[in-house]
């Protein structure tokens, strides 16, 4: 009996334990990558008070609207009614409490500045600390290290940080017309290719013939060598890797799934490394990996959500899907609207090169004009 998508994903994130390699990277190395150790502030920033206009640091006085300006080395703290040049970034003196922006001021003497009428004490100042509190979590465990990430990282001299191990996979492409030579293996490379945008390694891609014991043989091999192997095709009836499933050579944690397409698709553990199995048909192999294999990857990196980032589009065309499973169906969105590929059977190849990522529906045969929809972009990072 197939089993459905949800509980697919529950085996996936109960049955598959997320790698435990840390490698200490240089910043720019990181991005991209899951953090495996928690960072903190080492200390406040700004470190002091600091303008963020060029003008004058002045100790205002609300009765006040002249104030003398005053040369280093200045008093502590500056006195009321007297102020300083500062320039932007600047340190404020003890007693400087009010910024005025150079353009608002009009110089009365050489030293000396009348100030508008409408003044907020505090303005155009930076507190110290304002930005970063000393001891504050910059970066937590498991979190994916982005661009954002690296400001704060970066304003604290902070040059490396923890990070899991990148996951390597292995994949294995059964079919005697790909050891024939008779196709070329399009399914592998762009398998490899999206594991590669994933922020994941690939090992070694191997073409296998249809021979339960030279699979065996090759699959036992790639799990030394990685820590996931894909597979894809010979899943259909009477075929090879079916066969290795439903005896049990290759005990399956799922074998069948009510997903649409890659429904024939199985996970299995070889020495305890995870082994998805997609189905051969280009189409259903590329939408069963999205379906399953990034939840896969997510979980071995430690994500916390192994679903990928959505957004809520509005469909724009008809879409018929398969009722009683959960159906993938790739297409188009501009961010607010869905419309589904032109075409999207499990045995076709080219049409994802049309599509910018795919909605997820469960048990319904059609899909409305008019309905909200997930969408879940191909090039949203899914480690993250
Ligand atoms: N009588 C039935 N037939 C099928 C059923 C069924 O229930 N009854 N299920 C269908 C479903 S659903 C799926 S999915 C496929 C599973 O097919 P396989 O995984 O066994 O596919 P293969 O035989 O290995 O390959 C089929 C076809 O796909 C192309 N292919 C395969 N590998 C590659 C590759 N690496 N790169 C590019 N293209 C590839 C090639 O044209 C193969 O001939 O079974 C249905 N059948
Ligand atoms: O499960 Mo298959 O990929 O629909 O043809």
């Amino acid at each position: 009996m197939p089993i459905s998508y949800q509980e697919a994903l529950k085996i996936i994130q109960t049955h598959i334990k997320p790698l435990h390699v840390n490698k200490t990277l240089p910043l720019l190395k990181a991005i991209n990558r899951i953090a495996s150790a928690d960072v903190y502030a080492k200390f406040a920033l700004p470190k002091y008070p600091m303008s963020l206009k060029e003008g004058y640091g002045i100790a205002f006085s609300v009765d006040k609207t002249v104030y003398t300006l005053l040369s280093p080395p200045y008093p502590n703290p500056i006195p009321l009614g007297y102020g300083v040049s500062l320039s932007t970034g600047e340190r404020i003196p003890e007693g400087a409490d009010t910024i005025i922006a150079e353009e608002d001021v009009v110089l009365e003497q050489e030293n000396c500045i009348k100030i508008p009428l409408h003044v907020t004490q505090t303005q155009h100042i930076k507190k110290e600390g304002e930005d970063i509190a000393k001891g504050e979590l910059l970066l937590k465990k498991c979190e994916r290290v982005s661009a954002q990430k690296i400001t704060a990282l970066s304003s604290q001299g902070i040059t490396q940080i923890k990070t899991f191990q990148k996951t390597t996979v292995s994949i294995l492409s059964i079919g005697n017309q790909l050891a024939s030579g008779e196709i070329h293996n399009s399914n592998a490379m762009s398998l490899a290719a999206r594991i590669i945008e994933l922020g994941g390694k690939v090992d070694e891609i191997e073409i296998c013939e249809e021979n339960e014991t030279k699979i065996l043989e090759r699959l036992k091999a790639l799990v030394q060598k990685s820590d996931c192997v894909i597979t894809t095709g010979a899943m259909s009836r009477h075929d090879a890797m079916r066969y290795l499933l439903e005896t049990k050579t290759l005990t399956p944690l799922f074998h069948h799934v009510r997903i649409a397409p890659a429904k024939p698709s199985a996970l299995s553990l070889l020495e305890n490394k995870p082994i998805l199995h997609l189905p051969g048909l280009p189409l259903g192999c590329m939408l069963g990996f999205e379906m399953l294999g990034v939840p896969l990857l997510r979980q071995l990196q430690h994500q916390l959500c192994i679903i990928p980032d959505f957004i809520t589009c509005i469909n724009q065309k008809r879409v018929t899907c398969k009722d009683n499973c959960m159906s993938a169906i790739p297409g188009y969105s501009d961010g607010r609207n869905f419309v589904c590929a032109p075409y999207y059977e499990a045995g076709r190849l080219n049409i994802l090169s049309q599509c910018n990522g795919y909605t997820l529906m469960e048990d319904q045969e059609s899909i409305e004009e008019g309905r909200e929809i997930p969408f879940f972009y191909f090039t949203h990072p899914p480690v993250s």
